[in-house]
This record gives C-alpha cells, sequence and structure tokens, in this order.
C-alpha cells in the first residue's frame, strides 16, 4: 500500500521527468531494434540437405550453423582450431537439437589443407547442397599464407576460391545449391591492386582487408555467370557490424580513452545472432532461388560499389587467383 502511494506521488511530482525517461528508453530500444536489420522469415526445411561452414566455432558462422542445424541439415564444421570445433560443435547440437553436426579441420590459410579438406569432403559426403564461405581475419599485422600470400587476400578470399572450385561438382551433382560468400561493407573501399596484389608495397591493414572483402563479391559475380544454367546459385552479403572475435587485431591498436569513449555506442552494435541473419537468408530464403551473383544486407538485395561491379576486373581476379592456387584459369 505504502509503495503504490509512493510511486503515486512519484508520478505526480515528476510528470515531465518520467515522460523523459520513457520515450528516450523507448527511442533507444526503438533504435537498436532498427540498428539489428532485417530477420530471416523463410521456414523453408533442411531436411536431408548437407550444409558446409567455414569459420564457424565462432561468432557468425555459429549462429548460422545454430540456425541451419534446427532447420535439419547435415552440418559440416570446417575449421582452423580443433578443440575449439569440438566444443562449439557440442554447443550447435544442445542449442539446436539436432545431433547431425561435425567437424572437419580446414585451414585456408594452406593450399595443401584446402585440397585436403575438399577432397575428404568430396569423397565422403553424399552431396553438398549449402556451402558457406565464412571465415575471414580482418586488419591483421603484414602476415603471409603458407603459401606466401598476403594473409587477408589468402584465407578472405585464395583459400574460398580455391575451396569452392574443389567442390563445384559436387554442389552441381546436388543443385540447387547455392554458395554463399560473406562480404563486407568495407569492399566499397576497397580497389584490386592487381599490380601488388599481396601488398608488399606500403602495406596497410584496412586496405588489404578492403581488398579481400571486394574480391568475395567480384568472385560471386563471375562465379554466378560460369555457373549459368546447373542449378548452382552464388551470394554475396554484407552481415552488419556485429560483436565477435573479428577484431582481435584491429582493437588492441585502439588508444584505451577511444575504446571508452565508443563504449557505449555498442549497445546498438548487432549481436552474432542478429549478424547471421543475412547469411541464413540468402542460404534458404526461397525467393532468392533463381537470382544469383548479387550482394544482400539486411535481408534485402542492395547495390554494391561500382568497383563491385567491374565484369572486367573480376574476369581478370578470377584469372590471377586461378593461376594463385594452381588452377587453369579457364577452370
Ligand atoms: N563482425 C563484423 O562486424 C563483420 C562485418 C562485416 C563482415 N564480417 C565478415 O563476417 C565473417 C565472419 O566473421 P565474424 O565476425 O564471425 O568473426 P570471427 O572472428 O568470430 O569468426 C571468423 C572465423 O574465421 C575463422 N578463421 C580465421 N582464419 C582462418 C583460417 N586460416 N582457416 C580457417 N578458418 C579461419 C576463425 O577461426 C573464426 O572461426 C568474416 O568473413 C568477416 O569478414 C564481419
Amino acid at each position: 500500500m505504502q509503495a503504490v502511494t509512493a510511486t503515486r506521488f512519484f508520478f505526480l511530482q515528476y510528470p515531465k521527468t518520467i515522460a523523459v525517461v520513457t520515450l528516450t528508453g523507448v527511442g533507444l530500444f526503438g533504435l537498436k531494434k532498427w540498428m539489428a536489420g532485417g530477420v530471416c522469415h523463410s521456414k523453408a526445411r533442411l531436411d536431408g540437405k548437407i550444409v558446409l561452414i567455414t569459420g564457424a566455432n565462432t561468432g557468425i558462422g555459429k549462429e548460422t550453423a545454430v540456425d541451419l542445424a534446427r532447420r535439419g541439415a547435415r552440418v559440416i564444421l570446417a575449421c582452423r582450431d580443433m578443440d575449439r570445433a569440438n566444443n562449439a560443435a557440442e554447443e550447435i547440437k544442445k542449442k539446436s537439437g539436432n545431433d547431425n553436426v561435425v567437424v572437419k579441420k580446414l585451414d585456408l590459410a594452406s593450399l595443401q589443407s584446402v585440397r585436403l579438406f575438399a577432397k575428404d569432403v568430396a569423397a565422403n559426403e553424399a552431396r553438398l547442397d549449402v556451402l558457406i564461405n565464412n571465415a575471414g581475419v580482418m586488419c591483421c599485422p603484414q602476415w603471409k599464407t603458407e603459401d606466401g600470400f598476403d594473409l587477408q587476400f589468402g584465407v578472405n578470399h585464395l583459400g574460398h576460391f580455391l575451396l569452392t572450385n574443389c567442390l563445384l561438382d559436387l554442389l552441381k551433382q546436388s543443385a540447387p545449391s547455392r554458395i554463399v560468400n560473406v562480404s563486407s561493407l568495407a569492399h566499397e573501399r576497397g580497389q584490386i591492386n592487381f599490380d601488388d596484389i599481396n601488398q608488399e608495397i606500403n602495406y596497410n591493414p584496412w586496405r588489404s582487408y578492403s581488398q579481400s572483402k571486394l574480391a568475395n563479391v567480384l568472385f560471386t559475380r563471375e562465379l554466378a555467370k560460369r555457373l549459368q544454367g546447373t542449378g548452382v546459385t552464388t551470394y554475396s552479403l554484407h552481415p552488419g557490424v556485429i560483436r565477435t572475435e573479428l577484431g582481435r587485431h584491429f582493437l588492441p591498436t585502439i588508444p584505451l580513452w577511444k575504446r571508452v569513449l565508443y563504449k557505449p555506442f555498442s549497445f546498438f552494435i548487432k549481436n552474432p545472432t542478429e549478424g547471421a541473419q543475412t547469411t541464413i537468408y540468402c542460404a534458404v530464403e526461397e525467393s532468392l532461388q533463381n537470382e544469383s551473383g548479387f550482394y544482400y544486407s539486411d535481408c534485402a538485395r542492395k547495390a554494391t560499389a561500382p568497383q563491385g561491379r567491374d565484369d572486367e576486373a573480376a574476369k581478370k581476379l578470377w584469372d590471377l587467383s586461378a593461376s594463385m592456387v594452381g588452377l587453369t584459369p579457364s577452370q
């Protein structure tokens, strides 16, 4: 009784304060919801289908795996760190109620590892319905892959380029099937530096990341052309800005005062479940079945930056990538 009286007194005494606090709260949550972007509403089931996700032990990849496992798919987690991947597989099984989740070793920074992995999948899996090229590294120091390529270009683009090419026969046999390449809005700042593809001169971690993400967009476009009539369709996407481990190389370089200053804004950053929505949309949405080669964000088709629509660059990148990974350019 006393509490009711006190509340009534408070409301009568400070009506403006209460109105301002309520409106601010509603506004902030509305803004957060809007920033969270689209949601994949498709109810498509994937029983009997096989999905392969690279870098699925953390972040967007793990949340994508949970969703696709819930839809009934056999989910292959293609990961570098087997301990973390096995733990992730247990978590995905528990959350999805689907035990058909398996882990296979893949290091995209090694062409040999990619070839061995693809050989294993092609030999032991009956089909492949969705390939999700999700793994990525952002803004690392000037590191190289096992084969001497710029690490960001090597992992984010070349490793996935080789993996996809090695799995194309299986994807074609399983058609209609899909290839989903997780790119980024960062592609808008990207240029393919054909004269210095490995960023040997004046290395800049952001330039290298943006180049690799533009490569994802151009690869998707060129692949769609080459796969016309096969029933295999391709998609690239920006997942949003999401709280994951992707910033592990970049965040420590930001001064502490800036990190403290930006902290309140992290409220508006997507969580990994929200960040996985556009990937899931590209993987399962029925209405996309006849679209191929396009770019998506917030569960809707979006225009890429002009350099993402450069067909000549896409073809040139394909030929260069093929020669770097040891495929013939026409392959
Ligand atoms: N987080 C964001 O805000 C954001 C924004 C735009 C695009 N993306 C893209 O989303 C994708 C997923 O990133 P995330 O945010 O979930 O980050 P994350 O760091 O949580 O996940 C990346 C995954 O890639 C794996 N990986 C890295 N190098 C690998 C290698 N050599 N071989 C095999 N796997 C390797 C990691 O182990 C990890 O599982 C990336 O392609 C990233 O570029 C993320």
